[in-house]
């Protein structure tokens, strides 16, 4: 494979000989040609995959400074995994670290998970790939890699891996906020892997062959399906709407946004542990709504919690979607037209010392709950510099005050440490922490 190692703008461009769609592969190989593989031992997948170099067009590059899947132009679906590492053996876990990155560049790509493929392996095996993404294109996906608190030590503190030295200190538990009902089965996790692509077939089959790869050295701990991205992460994006018609992502941190990605994003070197430099914190908070509640409030009050208009997006204060909001403005009652406990004013990062995250959520339903009500919310991902700094102080206030807090519900939180990205074929995810 190609030794390249593309920065944050050549996302889109893929090393040549790693792009191998699987479409191309079964264009390659015949249908027919498919069903003989298995007899024939995958001598034939092998051989397609070799001479068919040509880049899959809708590939997002796996290497690079940082990781994919951060300020990639968000996709519109996700599938997203916290494990736990059932083995007490530190190699095996750097083995599995291993093969989870060899995979991730093939599927990335849009190849099968291992070489063989769904089809070309022996007959008497299980395939190397579990098949359900043959024929679909790389759709975009990304497959973002993280490290909890309780990787490095368990809950007696005890040094699990030989890393408890290198715990940054930034990776601390969140507080409790008033208003938690977290549950421990939607929360923590030793390991996450947050699959996004423009296909949920291909991001579902992503994180499906991970789990089977880890059989024996990670256990799913829980996973969240997520559609429609509720922010944009590129000037190029327009701002998406949330499940409360709003629209979502407006004042978020993007790909764009140069100097302001070093200050609030990417954990610098001097930050903590040197292993984590140029990685980042992700901060997940499953949140329900309750729809059915805000379905019955008025147009007024709804653009009142929030502090922005409803259709535009505007600020209360303002004319257009990416006006600053005024926050001293009041109205003829004399009150100020931004509410005190407005969600826009509290999370503003006037009120916390400049403090910015880049937002990267998506919808979920998960059915209903048996008594006529969606089962549905925004699953919160945001990636930072600094929890302590960013999401805590933020999430304090809006704790404390958002008049939105009647409308929703915080039922999972995880926090997880994202390395740096993987700088080419020798590379793997964990090398900067593991050696
Ligand atoms: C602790 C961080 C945040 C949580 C949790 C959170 C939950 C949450 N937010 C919305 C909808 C909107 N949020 C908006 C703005 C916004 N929200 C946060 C932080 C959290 N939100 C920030 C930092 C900001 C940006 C503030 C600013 O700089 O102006 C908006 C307005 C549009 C936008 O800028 O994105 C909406 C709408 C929901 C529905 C929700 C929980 C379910
Ligand atoms: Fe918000």
């Amino acid at each position: 494979m190609a030794a390249q190692t593309p920065h944050q703008g050549d996302r889109s461009t893929v090393p040549a000989a790693a792009a191998v769609s699987r479409r191309r592969v079964l264009a390659a190989t015949g249908i027919a040609g498919v069903a003989g593989l298995a007899a024939a031992g995958g001598a034939v997948a092998r051989d397609a995959f070799a001479q068919d170099a040509a880049p899959a067009a809708d590939a997002v590059a796996f290497r690079g400074a940082h990781q994919a899947g951060i300020v990639t132009a968000a996709q519109d679906r996700l599938h997203f995994a916290a494990f736990d590492v059932v083995t007490r053996d530190r190699d095996h876990l750097v083995a599995l670290l291993r093969q989870w990155t060899a995979a991730a560049a093939r599927m990335t790509a849009g190849q099968a998970a291992g070489g063989s493929g769904a089809v070309g392996g022996p007959a008497q095996a299980p395939p190397e790939d579990t098949g359900e993404a043959l024929d679909l294109p790389p759709a975009q996906l990304t497959l973002t890699v993280g490290f909890g608190a309780s990787l490095f030590r368990d809950a007696a503190g005890r040094d699990r891996f030989g890393i408890a030295a290198h715990l940054p200190p930034a990776l601390a538990p969140l507080p409790h906020f008033p208003g938690d009902q977290l549950r421990p089965e939607l929360s923590g996790g030793d390991l996450c892997v947050q699959a996004c692509a423009n296909d949920p077939q291909v991001a579902v089959h992503a994180i499906r062959n991970l789990a089977r790869i880890g059989f024996g050295t990670v256990s799913l701990r829980w996973s969240q399906l997520g559609f429609g991205r509720t922010s944009a992460t590129t000037r190029a994006q327009s701002t998406p709407r949330n499940l409360m018609g709003f629209k979502d992502g407006t004042a978020n941190l993007r790909a764009e946004d140069g100097a302001l990605l070093e200050e609030q994003l990417w954990v610098q070197p001097g930050d903590g542990p040197q292993w984590l430099a140029g990685g980042t914190y992700l901060v997940s908070r499953k949140i329900k709504m309750l729809v059915e509640t805000w379905d019955r409030t008025s147009l007024a009050e709804q653009e009142a919690i929030f502090g922005r208009t409803k259709g535009s997006g505007a600020p209360l204060t303002g004319r257009d979607e990416f006006d600053r909001p005024d926050f001293a403005a009041t109205g003829a009652d004399g009150r100020p037209v931004i509410a005190p406990e407005a969600h826009v004013r509290l999370a503003h990062p006037d009120q916390h010392g400049g403090a910015r995250m880049l937002r990267r959520g998506y919808h979920f339903v998960d059915g209903s709950d048996g008594l006529g009500r969606m089962d549905a919310g925004l699953f919160f991902l945001a990636f930072q510099r600094d929890p302590r700094r960013q999401f805590v102080p933020v999430q304090r206030a809006l704790a404390r005050s958002d008049v939105l807090n009647e409308y929703i519900r915080h039922v999972g939180s995880a926090v997880f440490a994202c390395p740096p990205g993987v700088r080419d074929a020798g590379d793997h995810w964990g090398r900067t922490l593991f050696g």
